[in-house]
């Protein structure tokens, strides 16, 4: 029996959404879900506690932050991810190609992999795909992600191809490095927006039977639009029975649209960054705590919501915390938009398995305007 089974239990009629049960070593994640993201070992603000109170099972976190800081032999040596988390759910580590790009200075790629400059102390590192296994097997999440090439949204056909063959021999040095049977290597599909190099670079992945597979290559500035089309032509080459991840995906409406597109997994920065800001997803529409109309209001962020920001505070209470620069502020916003995006979640999958699906859609955009 593997350690990773993949149950699906229903799929809706009237879309390519699914519900599933997939187990890990960690314990049995419930699907559609989204992952908190925790980059460098937590996710800023909230103890466990806090963090399982929002309903999130499964916790994200970054190969790129972890290994230039503390290092991933530091982490081994604090007992692994869960141990240093203090998380007993399952963990996920992205590759640190992505973040790479993202964050680090003079990076430069080549068939061997990628160096590029630490954007802490400007120190040389180097990373390939042996290192990026060797790393997360290290660091010791439940899964793991393959050092993939992910191009810019804007970047021409002919590079958008030449990142799909690389991602794909990486993905098989990736498996070909990678010992630890108690992790799952998830294989990352790249090819932009391009079907023709979707399909290419998934159906190259498929012969490496990956007990998952990330849909990369997106939330990179395409148009949403743009990144729903890709998921049309993207999932259904993608094995039913395994679970399948949209990797930096979003706004609560993407999460709609990818689950009714096939996608089980997601994760993003956007309801934690933007709690720390100050803005809150709520049951009615976004709302801008710093905004002056909140001042005296009495009233609770969201009337619906389970949260201590929302069960025990005003929204003029929230609003001075972050006028006046109070920690509990972003506190309370992450405990809510998490808690949001967990609620949000849990009932797209019981609409899943009711069969109404685009009926759940079409009630939470009336609802949010
Ligand atoms: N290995 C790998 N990792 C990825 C991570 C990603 N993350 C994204 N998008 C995140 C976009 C993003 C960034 C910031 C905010 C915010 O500040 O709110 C929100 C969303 N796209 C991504 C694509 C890949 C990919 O191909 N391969
Ligand atoms: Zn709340």
């Amino acid at each position: 029996m593997s350690k990773f089974a993949f149950t699906l239990l229903a799929t809706d009629p009237t879309s390519m959404a699914r519900a599933g049960l997939w187990e890990t070593p960690h314990g049995t994640i419930e699907t559609p879900a989204f992952m908190p993201v925790g980059t460098a070992g937590t996710v800023k603000g909230l103890t466990p506690d806090q963090l399982a109170a929002t309903g999130a099972r499964k916790i994200l976190a970054n190969t790129y932050h972890l290994a230039l800081r503390p290092g991933p032999e530091v982490v081994a040596d604090l007992g692994g991810l869960h141990r240093f988390f203090d998380w007993s759910g399952p963990i996920l580590t992205d590759s640190g190609g992505f973040q790479i790009f993202s964050l680090a200075k003079l990076s430069r790629m080549t068939e061997e992999g990628v160096t590029f400059r630490s954007h802490l102390d400007g120190s040389a590192l180097n990373l390939t795909p042996e290192k990026a296994m060797s790393i997360q097997e290290f660091l010791g999440a439940d899964v793991i992600m393959c050092l993939d090439e992910c191009p810019p949204a804007d970047a021409p056909e002919e590079h958008i191809l030449r990142a799909v063959d690389r991602t794909t021999r990486w993905a098989a040095r990736c498996r070909e490095a990678h010992q630890r049977s108690d992790q799952a290597l998830f294989g990352i599909v790249q090819g932009g927006t391009i079907e023709s190099l979707r399909i290419r670079s998934a159906e190259a992945l498929l012969p490496f039977d990956f007990p998952g597979y990330a849909v990369g290559g997106l939330s990179v500035g395409e148009p949403p639009p743009e990144m729903y089309r890709t998921l049309e032509f993207t999932t259904p080459v993608l094995p039913v029975q395994k679970p399948r991840y949209l990797m930096g995906v979003g706004r609560p409406i993407d999460l709609i649209e990818g689950v009714l597109r096939g996608i089980d997994l997601f994760d993003c920065v956007m309801p934690t960054r933007n709690g720390r800001n100050g803005m809150a997803f709520t049951s009615t529409g976004p709302v801008r705590l710093k905004n002056a109309r909140h001042l005296r209001d009495t009233g609770p962020l969201d009337a619906e919501c389970p949260c201590q920001a929302c069960q025990r505070f005003s929204r003029g209470y929230l609003r001075h915390l972050f006028m006046c620069g109070e920690m509990l502020g972003p506190i309370l916003l992450t405990l809510h938009n998490l808690t949001f995006y967990q609620r949000l979640m849990k009932g797209l999958r019981e609409a899943i398995l009711e069969g109404r699906g685009h009926e759940f859609r079409a009630s939470q955009l009336a609802r949010w305007g």
